[in-house]
């Protein structure tokens, strides 16, 4: 292995730096330039807007996911996000049957503080997210301390999200106002099949 592994063993993660190889990278990154996107209303505090990204679900027949109060149905694996979640099974015995794609055009898309605790994830179960394209600052900070770490991700990074990360940190990827490129990111999760059957 060449990838260089940056385990702080205090911390519930692990950043395991150019986990994709540039041809992988470039063959997952042309298939995700033509995902269907969408860019879907959430409703915070009473407040209906548009989040200031868009995204796309992937995942497992019943594996349905609920965002901000929306349910979103999943669209069937497509080859290449497949391939890279059987990867993380080999590498690391890591199982996922959904991915959320996020795609920020540029800095001024991002994503707010939070933390990926919903109740139809497995308990205990880890998050396993990969960059490409345009490298950009994702921020942690500790729910008690308030200590605050930037991890500069960059296209082909790994960045494993150990449990009891999100009870323990939220995280978030700020603006950037200078930064213009695009950047995908992949996030694969164990959901508990059938949870918002009935809803
Ligand atoms: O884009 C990122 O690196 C973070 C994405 C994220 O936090 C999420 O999808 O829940
Ligand atoms: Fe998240």
């Amino acid at each position: 292995m060449q990838q260089q592994l940056f385990q702080q063993s205090q911390e519930p993660w692990t950043w395991v730096k150019g986990y994709l190889n540039p041809r992988q990278q470039s063959l997952l990154l042309t298939e995700a330039e033509a995902y269907p996107y969408e860019r879907p209303e959430v409703t915070v505090y009473g407040k209906a807007h548009k989040i200031p990204r868009t995204q796309i679900w992937f995942g497992d027949e019943g594996v349905e996911y609920k965002y901000s109060g929306l349910l979103v149905v999943p669209t069937p694996w497509p080859y290449y996000a497949n391939r890279l979640r059987h990867q993380l099974s080999k590498d690391f015995g890591f199982v996922s049957n959904g991915v959320l794609v996020n795609r920020y055009a540029g800095g001024r898309d991002c994503m707010g503080w939070h933390a990926d605790d919903e109740d139809e994830l497995v308990p205990g179960s880890d998050i396993a997210s990969v960059t490409l394209g345009e490298g950009r600052d994702f921020v942690l900070r500790h729910n008690d301390t308030g200590e605050k770490r930037i991890l500069h991700l960059e296209s082909g990074d790994l960045l494993l999200m150990h449990y009891p990360m999100q009870q323990t940190w939220q995280h978030s990827l700020p603006k950037r106002l200078k930064q213009e490129g695009t950047r995908w990111n992949f996030t694969f999760r164990q959901l508990i099949p059938g949870f918002h059957a009935g809803d």
